[in-house]
């Protein structure tokens, strides 16, 4: 499963550099990157007049090269510049520019506006008065673009290094970059479109992309299919809804180890007793037993602790959240049994101690690495990271999934697809693709409820 490659800052310029090594001259790739950014332009906005903001470095030499193609084809067009070009590329592409080039700061608003101001090469926020007036011409037009990136956005972390406007269309050139996908960064377009320019890349972090699911065999059976249990606690909510998504996520069958008198809420769900420790234990002993889920509603005292350690003994994958992530604590590096998965939040992945600085994709990869688990950095913007350092990064998930209970059936659900496939990385980003793709078909002001209803119909859509 792969979808868009997306590159760091360096990473884009390896790209680059081995590009132009290839024989592809460094301002074929600008003409390149300016002829597809022009074509979307001209595809949106057709002949509205235009405005292109212009920087000095290489991210301006793209707008001068779409200026000229879109007068070119007819569109009115005005270039402003901010200072004088300063790369070989970007002169190269003013001095074929064939218009007037106004001051930045004098420039009137027009129906269309592109910033070209700054891309991958932004290393500091910009000036107030510069990012005021971006915001401000970027609002009053209609249509807008960002050439690679909003101007004034981090490239590797998303960060805002200063404030910039929300933009109708990003264009992002030759391939994805980390703020294209995390936020606040990624909130500030309404559109994403990348543009090939030739560029080759490893596709190693990706985009998520929409998974490809297989119907079960003639010859599949409910345990060929994948056995799940789920480990209730003192909170059973939580662990009933982990267990009744794990029941529609394809498994083949769902036990539910009750830590008191409840059901699980579905009648095709086995709940067995499982209140003391060794009953929980021998409940446990089933070599069939492909995924073990534990920490939706499992509480964080001592039972709880001791519930912990029988999970993490059992030697089945696991698929770890919640109140498991709080307990573990730092001893995250440890114990955790081959081919298992960790959904953390934000602040369940501070609790597990690795006092990671840096983007959210670092972070990820590297407790991943720490910990040979595949690890789901939750949020808006949800970083799967893999051991071997594949990472996958879901963005526009629907902001309603931020409800109470919505982390317990995306854990339920990873549990069920990794009890059908095996793999934990290929689980854990089908679990958070069809997680996003359930809450877009529940709507606005679910419940979390509401959203494992949706799962049938969103792996109907990938098989
Ligand atoms: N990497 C690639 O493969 C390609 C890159 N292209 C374009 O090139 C861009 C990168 O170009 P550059 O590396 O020249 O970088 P940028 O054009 O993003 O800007 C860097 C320039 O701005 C200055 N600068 C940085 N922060 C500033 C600030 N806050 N205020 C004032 N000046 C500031 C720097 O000193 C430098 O001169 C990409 O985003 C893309 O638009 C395309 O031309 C084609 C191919
Ligand atoms: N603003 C948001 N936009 C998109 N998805 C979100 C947002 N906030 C949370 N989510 C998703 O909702 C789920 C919430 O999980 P979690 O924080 O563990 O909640 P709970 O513990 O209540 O179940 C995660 O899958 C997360 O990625
Ligand atoms: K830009």
């Amino acid at each position: 499963m792969s979808g868009l490659a997306i590159l760091t800052a360096a990473q884009m310029r390896a790209a680059e550099q081995a590009a132009i090594a290839s024989g592809i001259p460094e301002y074929e790739l600008m003409e390149r990157a300016g002829a597809a950014a022009a074509e979307i332009i001209w595809r949106a906005g057709a002949k509205r007049d235009l405005l292109v903001l212009c920087g000095p470095g290489n991210n301006g030499g793209d707008g001068f090269v779409i200026a000229r193609l879109l007068r070119a084809r007819g569109v009115p067009v005005r270039v402003a510049a901010l200072g004088e070009s300063r790369t070989e590329s970007s002169l190269k592409a003013r001095a074929a520019w064939n218009g007037p080039v106004e001051p930045f700061d004098q420039a009137a608003p027009a129906t269309q506006i592109v910033d070209a101001l700054f891309g991958t090469g932004l290393s500091r926020g910009l000036e107030d008065a510069v990012a005021d007036r971006l915001s401000s011409l970027t609002a009053q037009a209609s249509f807008s673009y960002a050439v690679d990136l909003p101007s004034g956005v981090d490239t590797d972390s998303g960060a805002l290094l200063s404030h910039a406007p929300l933009f109708g269309v990003c264009i992002a050139l030759g391939s994805l970059k980390p703020a294209h996908v995390l936020h606040p960064a990624a909130g500030l377009f309404r559109r994403l479109v990348c543009a090939d320019i030739g560029i080759v890349a490893s596709d190693q972090v990706h985009r998520l992309s929409t998974p490809h699911l297989t119907r079960p065999l003639t010859s599949d059976h409910k345990y060929s299919r994948g056995l799940v249990a789920v480990v209730g606690g003192s909170m059973a909510g939580a662990g009933r809804l982990a267990a009744r998504a794990a029941a529609r996520s394809g498994a083949g069958m769902v036990r539910y180890l009750a830590a008191a008198e409840a059901a699980a809420g579905l009648d095709a769900i086995v709940t067995v007793q499982a209140k003391t420790i060794s009953e929980l234990e021998s409940s446990l002993v089933d070599g069939r037993l492909a995924a073990v889920v534990a920490g939706p509603g499992l509480g964080s005292d001592e039972r709880a602790k001791e519930r912990l350690a029988a999970v993490l003994a059992c030697g089945h994958p696991l698929v770890l959240d919640a109140d498991a992530l709080t307990l573990l604590g730092s001893g995250a590096a440890e114990g955790i049994p081959p081919g298992s998965i960790l959904t953390p939040h934000e602040g369940e992945f501070a609790r597990l101690g690795f006092n990671l600085r840096g983007d959210k994709i670092s972070r990820a990869t590297e407790a991943a690495r720490r910990t040979d688990a595949v690890i789901v950095l939750k949020g808006a913007d949800s970083v799967v990271a893999a051991p071997d350092g594949r990472v996958a990064v879901s963005s526009g998930a629907s902001p309603w999934l931020s409800t109470a209970g919505t982390g317990d059936v995306l854990a339920g659900l990873a549990a069920g697809r990794l009890a059908v496939s095996g793999d934990p990385f290929s689980a854990a980003c089908e679990a958070v693709w069809l997680h996003g793709e359930a809450a877009r078909r529940a709507g606005e002001a679910f419940a979390a409820d509401d959203l494992i209803a949706e799962l049938p119909a969103a792996i109907a859509s990938r098989l």
